[in-house]
């Protein structure tokens, strides 16, 4: 029969899928019932959401545990963390990956937005070319682990090779890429969830052998759903940029990220406002397809500067989302990346 420490010891270990974190870390055993001289457990544990497919794999987890030391008789009863004790949680600090190659100097700027389709992926990719083309050694992880788009978007075809058991990530545009995309066959949809994701997601930082780098921007998952929390969670501290388009529900939904990355203590360095205007080139004229005003509201609310306008305009070579210098959006980017070196 196995005495409560005993007990405590099998359980310390285990996932809370829903949270990321080991119950020892969330303190989720609430209740430990191993009465001397019964062969009964019964538990009480606490998890970040009851009733879902990752409370059945816990469950199941814990009895195989305490299957393979004999006890054959457990009852488990699950309970939901309160909000209160989640925003502990969620504010107490994960270790953060460190690179391999860290040389004290890397420093880590997100890509975040309200929602898809702004051109979060398009910012990041123009932002880092335009980083290495002031100088600077610069990396991108894409950390939009579903909706990863950066290798297509810099028009990259090669995947990363192995130096032993460490990852090369793929240069391109001057720039050293590492993405979910490289290790999927034929576009298809990923499905990870939890712990592997963070696994994967931490491999990025860890087993990939970033050259020296000044600045590596993480493209992060848009909105402000799980996925977007997780990601956030398991990401070193970081800068943030968030880019919005200048549509009122755009810029009000990327205050809410802008909030989460707050919260997930990252700091914000300012707001990028996409799609702002097409100007006609024939009369230089301004029009506002998606509204006005978006970003500058945005920015007032984060206490951040607007860094940026950028305006619809497709890039010179097809098949890359990349900005040529001589551009005038590439220009722009280049102004932005001379934010980011002044600021630091
Ligand atoms: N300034 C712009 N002018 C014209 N097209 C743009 C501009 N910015 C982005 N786009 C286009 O808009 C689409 C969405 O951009 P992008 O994929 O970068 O958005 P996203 O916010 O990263 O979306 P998701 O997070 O859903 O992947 C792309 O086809 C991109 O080429």
């Amino acid at each position: 029969m196995l005495n409560k420490q005993q007990v405590m010891a099998l359980l310390k270990s285990i996932t809370d899928r829903t949270l990321n974190k080991t119950l020892a870390e969330t303190n989720g055993v609430r209740a430990i019932q191993a009465e001397k001289g019964t062969d009964h457990v019964g538990l009480t544990i606490a998890i970040g959401k009851i009733n879902t497919p990752e409370q059945t794999e816990i469950e199941a987890e814990i009895v195989n545990k305490f299957n393979r030391v004999g006890v054959e008789s457990i009852a488990i009863q699950f309970e939901a963390f309160t909000e209160a004790e989640l925003a502990r949680l969620n504010q107490a600090k994960s270790e953060p990956p460190s690179l391999l190659t860290d040389n004290g100097k890397t420093k880590f700027i997100a890509i975040a937005s309200g929602k898809g389709g702004v051109g979060k992926s398009t910012v990041t990719v123009n932002v880092a070319v335009a980083l290495a083309r002031l100088g600077k050694k610069v990396g991108i992880v894409d950390a939009d682990i579903y909706g990863f788009s950066v290798p297509d978007m810099m028009g990259i075809t090669d995947r990363p090779t192995l130096k032993g058991n460490r990852i090369i990530p793929v240069t391109a545009k001057g720039v050293q890429v590492m993405s979910m995309g490289f290790f999927v066959e034929d576009n298809e949809p990923v499905i990870w969830r939890g712990p592997r994701l963070g696994k994967m997601l931490r491999s990025f930082f860890v087993e990939v052998e970033w050259d020296e780098l000044d600045y590596l921007l993480l493209d992060l998952p848009p909105g402000t759903g799980d996925m977007a929390l997780s990601v956030h969670q398991m990401i070193p501290s970081s800068k943030e940029l968030i880019v919005t388009t200048p549509h009122s529900t755009a810029a009000f939904v990327a205050s809410r990220a802008g909030k989460m990355a707050i919260n997930t203590n990252h700091e914000i360095i300012g707001v990028i406002e996409n799609m702002s205007y097409f100007q006609s080139q024939l009369t230089g004229e301004k029009e506002y397809v998606f509204g006005q005003g978006g970003g500058e509201k945005l920015a007032d609310e984060l206490q951040a500067p607007l860094i940026a306008q950028i305006p619809l305009g497709q890039p010179s070579k097809q098949g890359s989302s990349i900005y040529e210098e001589i551009d005038p959006i590439g220009q722009i980017y280049l102004q932005v990346a001379q934010f980011i070196l002044d600021r630091d």
